[in-house]
């Protein structure tokens, strides 16, 4: 045991392996630990206890007796817990100190190893407990989710039966990966045992689920936040299965994509205006891209959609994506594209990646031709020799087929997933090294997001990388994205490029 009577840090440290977030059964079973932190947190909020679960607990501890001596940026359980020094906006609207909730989800994410906050968190976190709407537009992998989810657990509360956090995604798999994160943060309600006789339900209301069986779960017990596409949702609200009354967060995420879907904006701009009120509500909006953004703001407001005083959290404006990702592209004949793939795939030896192809066409589909991404996943399965699993996911497979090879992917082997954009938006693999672009995407903000599924690991110094393989008449293409993202692409020269 280490301790520090000036700081009042203590660290006791445990020989289980410490590691990444993990799900709540994990943290059940920790349960003592999360216990006395909490009761640490009850006798004082000044004097924390941290246990943690090896000897990298002791490091933990000893950055942060450096972080309170040498007046370090706040950590992200110090803000949660308005610890910070010259926090002047949360005084001057005099918010509510952080309920009992908040600080067990702080701790709790110190616990799994979220210390230093990312730059979106320090700075969107602040706004949103002073009960802002916001609008989050940060890089991708920079840590969004994570900054909506801790104002949801500061907002709610869990003696109440009723909706009262409603998070929107544009699809399936980026639903699943974000109920798995709030399911991991409810966990936190057994470090206090008043909140946790009441539990936190995070409900998946997504497209290709049983809504039979989500029907029968509102009647029973409303659960407190539901994640869900705007299909599902749509139905459930116009059958009156549920109501919005007690919704105290709406998050939209990925929201210019979904205000783009020409399926989706009607159900959308409905679920802002009709269903809730804004008034009623904190609303945040968070992606990585929201083009004219000024008019967009103009538009939140004019139309309702968010109160007045939304802000407009804008995060790395100058470099709209991470500065880890190393853009480089083969120019090569059509006929060579999968040789070049190969041998990149050889001369990279990426841990992981993902090879994104284009969409195939309504006239290809109907004469009856093989789609792109099963001519490529059948040249791979043949040729690559390497050690990765080399897996497939596209929007013409069926929910179950799509959510087997998420669940390969996340198994921790090393993958080659082939894919169409379905996974470029808001999917977090921090395994992927490599982004390969077989097909060009068709828009530069399609670029940022298919080159945001490699860098998400925040504080980490690697080089990630995203290797274009184009005709040479595309070279305008790429050099478009290039000014309009305003990043530098490098050639590489390569034999076999036909
Ligand atoms: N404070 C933190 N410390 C360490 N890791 C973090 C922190 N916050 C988030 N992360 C991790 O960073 C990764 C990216 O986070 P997240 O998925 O929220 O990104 P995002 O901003 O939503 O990206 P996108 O725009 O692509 O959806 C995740 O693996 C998450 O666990």
């Amino acid at each position: 045991m280490a301790s520090n009577s000036a700081s009042q840090i203590l660290a006791i440290t445990k020989t289980a392996p410490y590691s990444k977030p993990r799900d709540s059964r994990f943290l059940q079973s920790r349960k003592p630990y999360l216990n006395l932190c909490c009761l640490s947190q009850k006798f004082s909020n000044d004097n924390a206890l941290f246990c943690l679960p090896n000897s990298k607990s002791f490091l933990l501890a000893k950055e942060l007796e450096e972080r309170n001596s040498n007046n370090h940026s706040p950590t992200l359980r110090e803000i949660c817990q308005d610890h910070v020094p010259g926090n002047v906006l949360r005084r001057q609207v005099s918010a509510p100190p952080p309920s009992p909730s908040t600080i067990c989800t702080s701790l709790l994410l110190e616990e799994v190893g979220y210390l230093v906050p990312t730059d979106v968190q320090r700075e969107a976190l602040p706004v949103l407990f002073s009960g802002n709407d916001c609008i989050l537009h940060a890089q991708t992998g920079s840590g969004k989710t994570l900054t909506y989810l801790l104002l949801i657990y500061s907002q709610i509360n869990p003696k109440k039966s009723a909706v009262q956090a409603l998070i929107v995604v544009p699809t399936r798999e980026l639903g699943m990966q974000i109920t798995k994160v709030a399911r991991m943060l409810a966990a936190a309600r057994h470090m206090d045992p008043e909140l946790e006789q009441n539990s936190y339900t995070v409900m998946a209301l997504l497209d290709g689920g049983m809504l039979r069986r989500h029907k029968s779960w509102f009647k029973a017990e409303p659960p407190a936040i539901v994640v869900a596409t705007i299909g599902s949702l749509s139905q459930l609200l116009e059958k009156q299965i549920f109501k919005l009354d007690s919704l105290r967060v709406l998050v939209v995420d990925e929201v210019d994509f979904l205000f783009k879907s020409s399926k989706q904006v009607s159900s959308l701009r409905k679920l802002l205006t009709s269903y809730s009120s804004c008034n009623n509500r904190q609303t945040v909006f968070a992606s990585a891209s929201i083009l004219q953004h000024r008019r967009f703001i103009h538009d939140c407001i004019q139309q309702k959609w968010t109160k007045g005083d939304v802000v407009h959290v804008h995060v790395n404006r100058i470099m709209p994506m991470p500065a880890c990702l190393y853009h480089r592209f083969v120019i090569c004949g059509r006929k060579a594209k999968h040789q070049v793939l190969l041998s990149l795939l050889q001369s990279d030896l990426p841990e992981s990646g993902i090879i994104f192809v284009g969409e195939q066409s309504e006239k290809s589909k109907k004469s009856g031709q093989a789609s792109s991404t099963t001519v490529l996943i059948d040249f791979l399965r043949a040729s690559y020799e390497g050690p990765l699993d080399i897996l497939l996911l596209e929007e013409d497979m069926n929910f179950n087929s799509r959510a087997a090879s998420l669940t390969d992917v996340r198994k921790g082997d090393g993958y080659l997933l082939v894919s169409t954009d379905i996974v470029a938006r808001g999917i977090d693999l921090p395994e992927t090294t490599h982004i390969y672009n077989f097909d060009l995407p068709k828009t530069a903000i399609d670029y940022l997001h298919r080159a945001g599924r490699t860098g998400r690991k925040p504080f980490s110094d690697e080089r990630y990388y995203v290797t274009n393989i184009i005709l040479a008449e595309e070279r305008f293409v790429l050099q478009r994205f290039e000014n309009e993202l305003m990043f530098h692409c490098e050639e590489l020269t390569m034999e076999a490029q036909g």
